[in-house]
């Protein structure tokens, strides 16, 4: 056995709602990015690792990119965009229902500010006819010298081995940059806020929008191994606060209950959560404020 030994950093964009939190789930075999049926749940770069025998590939879910409406939509695009030139490969997955739409075009044209080479992935396929596919696969292809068009379903994971092939394919030789049982360099804390945040979108359902902000005050260890946690969700209006509270407070109850389960399983310890709600109208536009709720910008020119 020489063979040598491959590793990179694979990039996920595409428009918000795609599938790409999905498809790095399936890679990753870890609940490590938020899912959602509604769009841009995915705000950080969340990475996942897949390590094998003979490869390491280290995963980066790029925020939903789109044409920056606020501060915060600025901030999302640099931040993909940053992360195209960071990249050994870039995987822009489409929902292959969709008619290739203003969104697709807008993160096809970064794209061809960058070297670094990019396969297509046809999301959601086992929703769609073969020929339907093949039409598609045709059209996409005049768009752009993509290096590969891989068809894939990430919720079943339909032909995901193949593309796993072909991402490795496209490796150069290198080291293990993590241990084999590490999937995610994020702070615990982070996805804790992360799985609040999804419980709160869950629950509510078109109620409350994504202008919510979860900020984890404390995390503490306590006596007995049970783990504290008090956590902040920041909303910017009255009515928002109201409907995440609920009648005699029985939505943050259940939103807590849901959370507090997810986060004991992440942490294998007991958990203590407790969570206050507050209204911050300007969150989404306060730059200083954006990185004291954990928007890291180190990695943006
Ligand atoms: N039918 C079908 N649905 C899928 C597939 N992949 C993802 N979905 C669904 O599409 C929705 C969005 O998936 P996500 O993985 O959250 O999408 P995303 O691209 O990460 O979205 P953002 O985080 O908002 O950027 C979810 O309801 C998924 O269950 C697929 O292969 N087939």
């Amino acid at each position: 056995m020489n063979e040598t030994y491959k590793s990179g950093f694979v990039a996920l964009v595409g428009r918000p709602n795609v599938g790409k939190s999905t498809l790095l789930n399936y890679i990753v075999g870890e609940k490590i990015a938020i899912m959602s049926d509604k769009p841009q749940t995915t705000r950080n770069k969340i990475q996942g690792i897949y390590t094998s025998e003979t490869a390491q590939l280290i995963f980066i879910d790029t925020p939903g990119i789109h044409k920056p409406k606020h501060q915060l939509g600025d901030f999302m695009v640099r931040a993909a965009l940053s992360t195209f030139r960071e990249v050994d490969l870039i995987l822009f997955v489409v929902d292959v229902n969709e008619p290739y739409g203003q969104g697709e075009k807008f993160i096809l044209e970064k794209l061809k500010e960058t070297n670094t080479p990019v396969f297509l992935v046809l999301n959601k396929i086992d929703r769609m006819h073969p020929e339907q596919l093949l039409e598609k696969i045709a059209a996409y292809r005049e768009l752009y010298q993509f290096a590969e068009i891989i068809p894939v379903s990430a919720l079943n994971g339909n032909n995901v081995t193949t593309l796993m092939e072909q991402i490795i394919r496209y490796m150069d030789e290198g080291p293990q940059y993590y241990p084999a049982d590490e999937i995610t360099d994020h702070p615990e804390r982070f996805i804790v806020s992360e799985f609040i945040r999804e419980k709160i979108i869950h629950l509510t359902e078109e109620e409350v929008p994504h202008s919510i902000a979860v900020v984890i005050e404390e995390m503490k260890e306590r006596k007995g191994g049970m783990v504290y946690i008090s956590a902040l969700v920041l909303v910017e209006r009255q009515s928002q606060k109201g409907i995440i509270i609920g009648k005699q407070g029985n939505m943050l109850k259940e939103i807590g209950k849901r959370a507090r389960k997810d986060i004991e399983a992440l942490l294998g310890s007991n958990v203590y959560l407790d969570l206050f709600v507050k209204v911050d109208k300007n969150w989404r536009n306060n730059r200083r404020q954006l990185s004291e709720y954990g928007y890291d910008q180190t990695h943006l020119e």
